[in-house]
């Protein structure tokens, strides 16, 4: 659906310049929600906005739909821009104008009468649950409610994609999370394509079926949102997932366990920390359970959480196990054959 494909975005910093994206490469398929998260700085407006062209990217290519924006005369450019609806984290709405008149403003601009645009905005008003609130203007309208405007208008000329750039960031949590259930309903009901980029991983989590993590204009991590939260491969990532599940154990643990494990290490002890991660039936089941029987161990659970992505359960554990040094092993086997991803602390604390 859209291929970004060796995307470079460079610009002018001082007397130098500085790749704000470098060599970015990236598939979107048709009717997903594709997230791009990145600490500030990492590159990913710059990045989203080459997608309709806002920026132009130095090098590469934005295929959308099989076409290639880069190279479309400023017609064309203009015609497929209307394919793309885009939300900003300011909602950048027209104080002048109602709710109403806001909506119907991409609409006005494609020249369609009074009772053609009405047609396309009270089912919009209807989609975003804001007929109510019609005639009145922004000023007198909440955050959350701004930002249905907003998408609402986004949704004005029928777009095959939807970029959001930050569009919950200034957002207070719960209104975060009304505004996300309705972009993934207009995902699914309209089989929208929505790219979105955030700071935030619990976005991410919630809303998200693939995810990119970008650092210093490069694309460092990209897979299932599942995938990359049972296993993140990057220093960044692992940062980012720590935001939302519980990842670090809290000082007074870790003070205590420094002294255990080191008698592991010194030969005179048995104990051994882990970090578990497991998903959909390793959830369900008892694996560590069975574990524990199975090689005679003792689990201590020091920390952990059991969360939800993506409709699937999802589980991070830290765990002191005690037991020989064979049945530690063969019991991290067993688990690892089960599904669940296992990583030994010791050598981190
Ligand atoms: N027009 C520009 N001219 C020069 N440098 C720019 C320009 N736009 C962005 N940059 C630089 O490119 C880098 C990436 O910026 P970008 O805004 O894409 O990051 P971001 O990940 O979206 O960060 P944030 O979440 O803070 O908005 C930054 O170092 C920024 O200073």
């Amino acid at each position: 659906m859209i291929e970004i494909r060796g995307v470079t975005q460079r610009f002018q910093s001082g007397n130098g310049t500085v790749d704000a994206v470098r060599d970015v490469n990236l598939s979107i398929r048709k009717g997903e929600v594709f997230g791009i998260i990145g600490r500030s700085g990492a590159g990913k407006s710059t990045l989203v906005r080459t997608i309709n062209l806002l920026n132009r990217p130095t090098s590469g290519n934005i295929i959308l739909d099989g076409k290639d924006m880069t190279t479309l005369s400023a017609d064309d450019l203009r015609d497929a821009r209307r394919h793309i609806g885009m939300i900003f984290q300011h909602f950048n709405l027209l104080s002048s104008r109602t709710v109403y008149d806001n909506i119907a403003l991409p609409l006005e601009l494609a020249g369609l009468s009074k009772s053609e645009i009405a047609k396309k905005v009270e089912p919009l008003l209807e989609l975003v649950g804001l007929t109510a609130l019609k005639n009145r203007y922004p000023a007198q309208i909440s955050g959350g409610q701004k930002q249905r405007v907003g998408i609402a208008r986004a949704l004005a000329n029928n777009p095959k994609v939807l970029l959001s750039d930050e569009a919950t960031s200034a957002l207070d949590p719960e209104t975060t999370r009304s505004i996300l259930e309705l972009l993934r309903k207009i995902n699914k009901e309209l089989g929208l394509t929505i790219v979105l980029i955030t700071h935030q991983m619990e976005v991410i989590k919630v809303i998200c079926d693939r995810v990119a993590v970008m650092e210093a204009g490069e694309v460092i991590e990209q897979g299932e949102v599942l995938d990359v939260f049972r296993e993140p491969k990057h220093e960044v990532t692992r940062a980012l997932i720590g935001d939302v599940i519980a990842h670090e154990l809290p000082k007074g643990v870790l003070a205590r366990l420094r002294e255990r494990l080191a008698n592991t290490k010194d030969g005179a002890g048995t104990d051994h920390l882990f970090r578990f991660a497991f998903t959909g039936s390793g959830v369900d089941q008892p694996h560590l359970s069975e574990a524990v029987r199975r090689y005679n161990l003792d689990f201590n659970i020091l920390h952990g959480q059991i969360d939800e992505i993506q409709g699937q359960a999802f589980g991070s554990l830290a765990i002191l196990a005690n037991g020989t040094p064979e049945n530690i092993t063969n019991a991290m086997n067993y688990l690892r054959a089960q599904g669940v991803v296992v990583e030994e602390l010791n050598h981190v604390i």
